[in-house]
């Protein structure tokens, strides 16, 4: 079994590890973290250091593969770890076993799927993306590097989102929708035209706020 290191030993961190450990996908040998002290204990899992001693410890055979647990307050922060360590470092990915995804689906170093999405032909998950739980993306459906979608998020056939896109919870897309870089939505929306201008949407139909 390949040996886990998560970067941030928050919520999201831990919620990886629980996956990853009770999922029996890899054992889970530290956290980096900027924040906790070296040598603490996270959910009886120890911090191995901060980001800055990544490479050192991977040099030092202290584990394999590693994921990103930075949630979408932070997913700039979370995209330039990824390019900075991308090549450097070698990435995980997670899909929980209760995920369905069919074959031809292309899920990309980095990515993390939490249980009871469904990922339907032709789908394209790009590097650094999270999915939450029961997420639902249909056919030919592309998900931009970097990005966060909320539970019960609902993706229709043809579309493609942008990179470091955040979907609230329940948000809904039609088919053939587009949205650019760097494009939230909040809980529930519901999105009909493509968006081509970056920031925050909310409502039904989906409105620019800011
Ligand atoms: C497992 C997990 O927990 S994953 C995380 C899941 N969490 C989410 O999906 C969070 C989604 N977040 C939201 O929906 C938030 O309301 C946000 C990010 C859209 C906006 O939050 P804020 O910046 O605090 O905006 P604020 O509450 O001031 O609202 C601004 C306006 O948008 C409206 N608005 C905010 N959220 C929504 C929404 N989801 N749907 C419709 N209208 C909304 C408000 O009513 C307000 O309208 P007004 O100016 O006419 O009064």
């Amino acid at each position: 079994m390949k040996r886990l290191a998560i970067i941030g030993s928050g919520d999201l961190g831990q919620q990886i590890a629980y996956y990853a450990e009770t999922d029996k996908q890899y054992k889970v040998v530290g956290f980096f973290d900027d924040f906790t002290p070296k040598g603490a204990l996270v959910k009886n899992i120890p911090v191995l250091g901060k980001i800055a001693e990544i490479e050192e410890a991977f040099n030092n055979n202290v584990f394999d593969v590693i994921l990103i647990g930075i949630g979408y307050k932070h997913i700039e922060f979370k995209s330039n770890i990824y390019k900075k360590l991308k090549g450097v470092i070698p990435f995980g990915k997670l899909i929980h076993s209760s995920v369905i995804a069919d074959e031809s689906a292309i899920i990309a170093d980095g990515v993390v799927i939490y249980p009871g999405c469904l990922i339907d032909a032709q789908v394209e998950i790009q590097e650094n993306s999270l999915l939450n739980v029961a997420v639902t993306v249909a056919h030919d459906t592309k998900i931009g590097a970097h990005s966060f979608l909320s539970p019960r998020v609902a993706l229709a056939g043809f579309c493609a989102v942008g990179e470091k896109n955040i979907l609230g919870i329940n948000s809904t897309v039609i088919d053939n929708i587009t949205t650019v870089n760097n494009v939230q939505l909040g809980g529930g929306t519901v999105l009909i035209n493509n968006i081509e201008k970056e920031g925050l949407y909310v409502g039904n139909p989906a409105r620019f706020i800011r």
